[in-house]
């Protein structure tokens, strides 16, 4: 059934995809698109009043102040992300407005590059591709960039909703020695991949691989830190492709530095954007990336178009398809 009755739309970027503003139009939805790049908070401030819902596509804070300017019509407001670190969920819970955001539909972008991860890091594509720039290619060595592989590995996941998951189904053919996980409940499902759930400190103690996908909360953030690292076998690969706040970064690089773990694959960082002169972007044992997981033309289409029908949900007085709480 058709939404009946025209509403407004805030759409905070104008890079969002057409096909989910052509879905909210063929709702009934008035689109007001916000204009600059980056996103203004100014220019968001000033176009919100008023509307009944808000398409929020990037991540600025998502807190009272846009949901005060946003005023009493405001029925709907949707993220085009998995991750809602940068939102006041509590406070949307309070005033009792829906919040949607796009879990499961980016998890294949995310569980491939993840996968890339585990490989570049342990393969050492980082200080091989140095060695090259430095004409330090050194053929006469038999011990040179020996890496780690993937196969007869012991892969740890933290977290094991639909990212894990989508790597471990991945690696069901990649002749694994034993797939494990921590999360505060057993996963019913975990039989079809083979995969035990452990306690954290039997992650730590056996993983060859550390995978990191699970949200960043004030439960896990800063899990992975010296304590943790120390924990970790010394020839472990350690990938995090959730949020950089669940490691304490200053104690990665000591760990990557002293030899504790082997070597570390990342996604995410603490900050972002990370600057050009960061420590951790010097050691050969780390391979960072831009916070890339979902960057492929179709993950990004199924993320908008999960949050266009979140708000059309939540503006015909159903549940939203994915709900942040
Ligand atoms: O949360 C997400 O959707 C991804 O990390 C992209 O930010």
């Amino acid at each position: 059934m058709s939404v009946s009755r025209a509403f407004k739309v805030l759409v905070t970027h104008p890079q969002v995809p057409l096909p989910a503003l052509e879905l909210l139009r063929s709702r009934g939805a008035e689109t007001i698109v916000c204009q600059s790049v980056p996103p203004s908070r100014d220019e968001i401030l000033q176009k919100v009043a008023g509307v009944d819902a808000i398409y929020w596509a990037h991540y600025q804070p998502l807190n009272a102040s846009i949901l005060d300017a946003a005023g009493p019509k405001l029925r709907a407001v949707s993220t085009m992300s998995s991750g809602i670190d940068y939102a006041d969920v509590a406070e949307f819970k309070r005033r009792q407005i829906p919040l949607g955001h796009t879990p499961g539909v980016v998890k294949n972008a995310v569980a491939d590059l993840a996968i890339g991860l585990m490989i570049a890091a342990g393969r050492h594509f980082h200080a091989g591709r140095t060695s090259i720039e430095t004409s330090q290619w050194v053929t006469e060595r038999i011990d040179w960039l020996m890496g780690k592989e993937i196969r007869d590995s012991v892969i740890g996941f933290f977290g094991f909703g639909g990212i894990s998951q989508a790597i471990a189904k991945r690696l069901q053919g990649w002749d694994v020695a034993k797939i494990l996980y921590t999360t505060r409940t057993r996963k019913e499902n975990d039989v079809d991949f083979k995969a035990e759930h452990v306690p954290f400190e039997r992650l730590l103690g056996e993983s060859d691989f550390l995978v990191v996908a699970a949200p960043l909360t004030d439960q896990t953030r800063e899990k992975f830190n010296a304590q943790a690292f120390e924990q970790m076998k010394s020839s472990a690969v350690f990938v995090n492709v959730a949020r950089g706040g669940l490691v304490k970064q200053s104690d990665l690089h000591e760990a990557l530095i002293t030899g504790q773990i082997f070597a570390a694959g990342l996604d995410v960082t603490t900050p972002e954007p990370l600057p050009a002169n960061d420590p951790i972007l010097k050691l050969p044992n780390c391979v960072v990336l831009p916070h890339m997981g979902t960057q492929t033309m179709k993950t990004t289409i199924e993320m908008s178009l999960l949050a266009a029908n979140n708000i059309i949900n939540a503006i015909d007085g159903k549940p939203m398809i994915r709900s942040a709480y």
